[in-house]
């Protein structure tokens, strides 16, 4: 069988960088097209050169038409300005779009499930990473089981990261408030600051650092009578979410058009 073609958006970026090697180093994935923001500094280099490998011959382009046009799949951890209309031009050529993006708004989600209604094959999720998507199940699970308990969820990135609280986070949260059978909109407590009174039973709080180069370091509490229970993820290099992403474009490969999670690809639902 052929390669799957696959574009890269976001290529100059951090995430752009660790996709392009890992498409390299996945049998059954080659790089056809890279693309960026129009304006970016990385507009006309080699796009493999710049993630720290040899030349390709593919440029980075910001000409997202022209890249869809040479691709049967894209990867894309940009932003939500440019995931949600690229996810409408997916969809209507029929490619698979992975998306990594975080700080999605509620409205931007729901754009996105829908271009996967409209012919589109996307697996979006907050974090790619095997053990986080384990992480989740257990935190529904303890969340279930330990209904008193209080959720906390704190979560630590690098100085450049833009969004809060992150993707994962809230992904986390998720798991909790599901494992209780509650909306996480309803019970998320996403800022404290003054006097902001006792705790209010059943909120699920979320806490936010950011410093340095930290990759991504979350960690779930469970707070109870007497006991505490953490559970907690440490990444330690982008490429985990990279190879995620890779087995995530794969996997979709052969399934029907439709939105789909890493629950989904790794069969935790
Ligand atoms: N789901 C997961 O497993 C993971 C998700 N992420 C998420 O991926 C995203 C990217 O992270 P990271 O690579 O660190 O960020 P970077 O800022 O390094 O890269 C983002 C890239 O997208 C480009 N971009 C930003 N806004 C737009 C836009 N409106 N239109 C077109 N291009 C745009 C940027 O261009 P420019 O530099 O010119 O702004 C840049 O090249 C974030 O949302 C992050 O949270 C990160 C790691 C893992
Ligand atoms: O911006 C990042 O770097 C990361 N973003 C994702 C998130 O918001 O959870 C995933 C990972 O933690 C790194």
């Amino acid at each position: 069988m052929a390669d799957i073609r696959v574009a890269v958006a976001g290529a100059g970026g951090r995430m752009g960088a660790a996709n392009i090697r890992a498409i390299a180093a996945t049998p059954g994935l080659k790089l056809a097209a890279a693309f960026d923001r129009s304006g970016s500094p990385s507009i006309g280099k080699d796009a493999t050169v710049l993630a720290g490998l040899e030349a390709s011959g593919v440029p980075i382009t910001d000409d997202v038409d022209v890249a869809l046009a040479a691709a049967d799949a894209v990867i894309d951890f940009t932003a939500p300005a440019a995931s949600v209309p690229l996810a409408e031009k997916t969809a209507a050529k029929g490619l698979i779009h992975i998306i990594g993006t975080t700080g999605c708004s509620i409205e931007d989600d729901v754009a996105i499930r829908a271009s996967g209604a409209k012919g589109g094959r996307i697996v979006k999720a907050g974090n790619f990473s095997l053990g986080l998507n384990i992480l989740a199940s257990l935190v529904k699970q303890a969340a279930a089981k330990l209904a008193e308990f209080d959720v906390e969820i704190i979560e630590m990135h690098h100085n450049r990261k833009v969004d809060a609280p992150s993707g994962t986070a809230l992904m986390l949260g998720e798991a909790a408030a599901a494992g209780r059978e509650i909306s996480l909109a309803d019970h998320s407590v996403r800022v404290r600051d003054g006097i902001t009174g006792p705790r209010v039973a059943g909120t699920i709080g979320f806490a936010t650092l950011r410093g340095g180069t930290v990759i991504g370091d979350h960690t779930v509490i469970l707070a109870g009578p007497s006991e505490r229970l953490e559970l907690s993820h440490i990444a330690q290099d982008r490429s985990l979410f990279a190879n995620g992403a890779m087995k995530a474009l794969l996997w979709v490969a052969s399934q029907q058009p439709g939105f789909y999670t890493m629950n989904d690809v790794l069969g935790l639902n």
